[in-house]
């Protein structure tokens, strides 16, 4: 379960979630409440994302781009504050994701043609994540995109 608290610092640098792809194979996020937007791959803008009342949205992560030879893509995806026009704060956010990965042991090669482990990409991924967001900005990693770094520019490298 993910809460997202009100906040009254809405720079860029500080959205709710940085703009990522996820790390494992499929997340099913279940949310009713705005605030989600996916990056169009042909407009290079951020779409926003409610999924409608009882259905959920379903991710395709990294890792399952990467063990289907770039078949499958993984979506591009950020979360931004909704402003309350009665307090000015963003709204309180929650959501649930459901994070499928491959086993430790399997092994997959990423679009650089670099070998990994599921074991070895998560703890390199997830250590991005639990950076500070200056650090996040400085490490395409993040958006599984070499030279995108979300916040911090919008040259989309295809690979
Ligand atoms: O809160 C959301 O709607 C999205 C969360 C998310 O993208 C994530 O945890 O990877
Ligand atoms: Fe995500």
């Amino acid at each position: 379960m993910l809460k997202y608290l009100p906040t009254s610092a809405l720079t860029p640098d500080q959205v709710g979630h940085m703009a990522h792809t996820d790390v494992g194979s499929l997340t099913l996020l279940f949310t009713s409440s705005p605030g989600l937007e996916v990056l169009s791959r042909t407009t290079s803008t951020w779409i926003p994302l409610t999924p409608p009342s009882g259905t959920v949205a379903v991710n395709v992560g990294d890792t399952l781009r990467y063990l289907s030879s770039g078949v499958l893509e993984s979506c591009l995806h950020r979360v931004v504050p909704q402003v309350s026009q009665e307090t000015g704060l963003s709204t309180t956010r929650y959501s649930l994701a459901f994070f499928h990965r491959p086993e430790l042991d399997a092994e997959f090669m990423d679009a650089q043609g670099n070998l990994w482990t599921g074991e070895q990409w998560h703890k390199t991924k997830y250590r991005i994540f639990r950076a500070s967001n200056h650090e996040q900005m400085q490490n395409s990693l993040l958006t599984g995109r070499v030279g995108f770094l979300g916040e911090a520019n919008t040259d989309i490298d295809n690979s």
